[in-house]
């Protein structure tokens, strides 16, 4: 297993960005961690406080910024850009972002065609998205981030409902990283065994636990970024183990249990009752047609300087 990864790229500096970075440099994952953004001045900006957060924990991590098209030398590069839009939507949210989001994961991807790398798309809707980049790019190791943040709430909403540690806990989320997410509830154990678990409950806190934290902070960050750190460690092989990502599954890209062995990813799919199969056969179906829509989106001049 490697040791530290030699270096690692981000690009986006807001509220994900600043996070995965912070916790890249204070976990001391690589030697070196390229960020880059919409502005030069943006991904100076947080090199620079990354350095300020290198010198006072004593991180091997150096910080530098750069610009998107660099990132080939990174063993790994982590997507976290947002385009400038309002989001109406009530429902459905993360789909909200598809017509904005897309030409600037296009423009990206473009920049970066062939890149032999792992690349962890964060922006949403981050199934589309996924694939967007991998269809534009052609690289074979791009997965999404989603499922696995889904699934990491729903092991901790399981766990403080039947009242036992997070650690006893072993379940999926999986399907669409948004309305049709599928909870699998069936192969849902507790240290081992089988147990009964509170659906509506756990629907209810998983649909309304980001709006929660939107309402409070502004932006979910944290937990993402916990998500795509634990990641970076999967598929850079510092270590071994399995995490919900979004990966081409059948005729379309959803969240599925990636199992990595020194950084090789093996998709494995949970057995599944007949309803969750239904459940996630209607999240492939869904994804199918609302890829078509992202696709066709042309690409558009970028976004101009001002704003985040
Ligand atoms: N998949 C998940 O689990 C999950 C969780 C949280 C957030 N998200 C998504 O992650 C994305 C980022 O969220 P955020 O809160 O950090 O957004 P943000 O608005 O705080 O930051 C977006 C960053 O992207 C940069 N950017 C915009 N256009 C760019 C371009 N063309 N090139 C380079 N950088 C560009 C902006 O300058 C800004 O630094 C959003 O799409 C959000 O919905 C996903």
């Amino acid at each position: 297993m490697t040791a530290r990864v030699p270096a690692v790229g981000v690009i986006g500096t807001g509220a994900v960005g600043q996070t995965v970075s912070g916790a890249v440099v204070a976990s001391g994952l690589c030697d070196r961690l390229l960020v880059a953004s919409r502005t030069v001045e943006q991904a100076a900006a947080l090199a620079d406080d990354l350095g300020d957060m290198r010198a006072a924990l004593g991180s091997p991590v150096r910080p530098a910024a750069t610009e998107a098209g660099e990132l080939r030398e990174c063993d790994a590069v982590v997507v976290a850009v947002r385009a400038r839009f309002t989001n109406t939507r009530t429902s459905d949210v993360r789909m909200g972002g598809a017509q904005a989001n897309a030409p600037v994961i296009r423009s990206l991807a473009e920049q970066l065609v062939g890149y032999p790398g792992t690349v962890l798309v964060v922006t949403n809707p981050v199934d589309l998205l996924t694939r967007l980049w991998a269809e534009v790019s052609g690289s074979q190791r791009v997965f999404g981030i989603g499922s696995g943040l889904d699934s990491v709430r729903y092991r901790l909403t399981l766990a403080r409902l039947l009242d036992v540690p997070v650690g006893a806990v072993a379940g999926h989320v999986i399907g669409e990283h948004g309305e049709a997410a599928v909870v699998c509830a069936s192969s849902t154990t507790v240290n081992g065994h089988p147990v009964p678990v509170p659906l509506q409950q756990v629907r209810d806190e998983l649909k309304v636990r980001p709006g929660r934290i939107n309402a409070g902070m502004g932006r979910t960050r944290c937990g993402p970024a916990g998500v795509v750190a634990s990641t970076l460690r999967l598929a850079c092989g510092v270590e071994d183990g399995a995490t919900e990502l979004s990966a081409p599954y059948g005729k379309t890209w959803l969240g599925i249990p990636v199992h990595f062995t020194e950084g090789q990813p093996l998709p494995s799919l949970p057995p599944l009752d007949a309803a969750e199969a239904r459940q996630l056969e209607a999240a492939s179906t869904k994804l199918r047609a609302a890829y078509l829509a992202v696709r066709g989106v042309p690409l558009q001049p970028l976004p101009g300087r001002n704003g985040p």
